[in-house]
């Protein structure tokens, strides 16, 4: 489907509902499922294509992953099971796949080729395959491993102690990943603390892993063991829905079995500082990520400032938050979020130009964007671009239109939430 015409909302959204699995965890569950021994079983998965691209990486390694559903079976023997792939894995659109991949196949004696779509080639690599190199891995490609395509030969890997130079899970992730298959203990000092799945794995399958403020080391060659992993629901998916309640009248949500990691929960405190009425329960830890219920009402909203550390706490949200600040009291400015421009599409570009046709005013900066409160969304014409969380951003916007929307490329939202539209559909009474 080319596109698709979204109808301004008539009535209150309202109800309960449960997101789809967190998308960094389903790939961490998939990854470290495919490098322990025995087997793992993955409830409540993530049925996006960004994920069903790790499963047929590790497919294509000879790794026996069965998906029925959001339910993945993963029978492994282990890394030094994994066998060269006959033919060069197609990475699609998923960042994430790729960086942590590579931190993988850096520690891996065989020879393999990746690639992607257009947006995942114009990505930056070579943040990651810079530290790999340090560590032993030999990576080629496009620009000198700064883009895909990219070939790997793995091997015998040298442990590092690594600053890494960008905000980056993905890049934390893939060098922990290749100190896992290096001799010696890799040590990763973070300038800020990003989402820390990974190392909450590590210690799921049973690895030894130590978190010391933001030095974390991970012991070389070490053997993982084959675990249940329970996905929770993605907070970055529920900040959609979360944002669809705060601005459209009379709304009240609650989203339950949600992932309220400390280190993505950034869109909770501006939801909080935007004076939205927000109510937070947590109930339960399971895998060390703690998961709980999340209710939202329709509000009078504050604008606020938004910079610094908590910028990588809520690095996917800030699409839809620059929507909620179009409807609020006052100036939001966004700053120190200069990574956005290196996402599926450039976020900050992509996100002015797409709420400025639909009535908005943004003015784009160098590491934000400048957000005017108050301004009426008129509808009209918007293309995700490719961009799952450009999509999904336009599509509720369209709720609060004064026309109708006509969203172009509605496709790419099926990347982190092929169940949106559905899940819309009924909380619309
Ligand atoms: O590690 C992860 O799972 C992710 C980290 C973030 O990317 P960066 O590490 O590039 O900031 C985020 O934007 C992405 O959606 C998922
Ligand atoms: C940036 C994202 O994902 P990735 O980097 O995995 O493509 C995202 O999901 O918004």
């Amino acid at each position: 489907m080319n596109q698709i015409t979204l109808h301004p909302i008539t009535s209150p959204l309202v109800g309960n509902m449960l997101v789809p699995g967190d998308k960094s965890i389903s790939h961490r569950a998939i990854i470290f499922g495919s490098l322990a021994k025995g087997t793992t079983v993955i409830s409540h998965f993530l049925d996006g294509e960004d994920c069903m691209r790790t499963i047929h990486a590790f497919q294509a390694m000879g790794v026996k992953i069965k998906k029925e559903e959001q339910r993945v079976t993963i029978e492994s023997n282990g890394v030094e099971a994994l066998e060269e792939p006959l033919k060069p894995i197609n990475l699609g659109n998923s960042g994430t796949t790729a960086r942590l991949l590579l931190g993988v196949l850096a520690g891996l004696p065989f020879h393999t080729t990746l690639f992607g779509d257009e947006s995942l080639t114009k990505r930056p690599m070579d943040r990651v395959a810079v530290p790999l190199r340090e560590m032993g891995a030999k990576i080629d490609g496009r620009f000198n491993g700064k883009y895909l395509p990219i070939s790997t030969r793995g091997g015998q890997l040298q442990a590092i102690t690594f600053h890494p130079p960008v905000k980056s899970a993905q890049v934390k992730s893939g060098v922990l990943l290749a100190g896992l298959l290096a001799n010696g203990m890799t040590e990763v000092i973070e300038e800020t603390k990003t989402r820390d799945h990974t190392e909450n794995m590590f210690q799921a399958f049973g690895g030894e892993i130590s978190i010391d403020g933001n030095k974390i080391s991970v012991k070389g060659e070490q053997t993982l063991t084959g675990t249940d992993i329970q996905v929770p629901g993605d907070i970055s998916s529920a900040a959609f829905f979360l944002v669809a309640a705060a601005i459209v009248p009379g709304s009240k949500i609650t989203i339950t079995d949600v992932g309220l990691n400390q280190t993505r929960t950034g869109i909770i405190d501006v939801l909080q500082k935007m004076n939205v009425k927000i109510n937070v329960e947590e109930e339960k830890f399971i895998g060390g990520e703690p998961i709980g219920k999340i209710t939202v009402e329709s509000s009078d909203i504050k604008a606020t400032d938004i910079d610094g550390d908590i910028i990588p706490r809520m690095i996917d949200e800030i699409p839809i938050v620059a929507l909620l600040a179009t409807q609020a009291k006052g100036t939001t400015i966004i700053r120190d979020a200069e990574e956005l421009r290196y996402k599926e599409t450039d976020r900050i570009a992509s996100v002015v130009h797409t709420l400025n046709k639909l009535g908005a005013k943004i003015e784009a900066t160098e590491d934000g964007m400048i957000i005017e409160g108050g301004t009426p969304i008129t509808g009209g014409e918007a293309d995700s671009h490719g961009d799952h969380r450009i999509g999904m951003m336009i599509a509720i916007a369209s709720l609060i239109a004064k026309s109708d929307t006509i969203l172009h490329q509605p496709d790419s939202i099926n990347i982190s939430y092929p169940t949106f539209f559905d899940d819309l559909a009924k909380l619309k009474k």
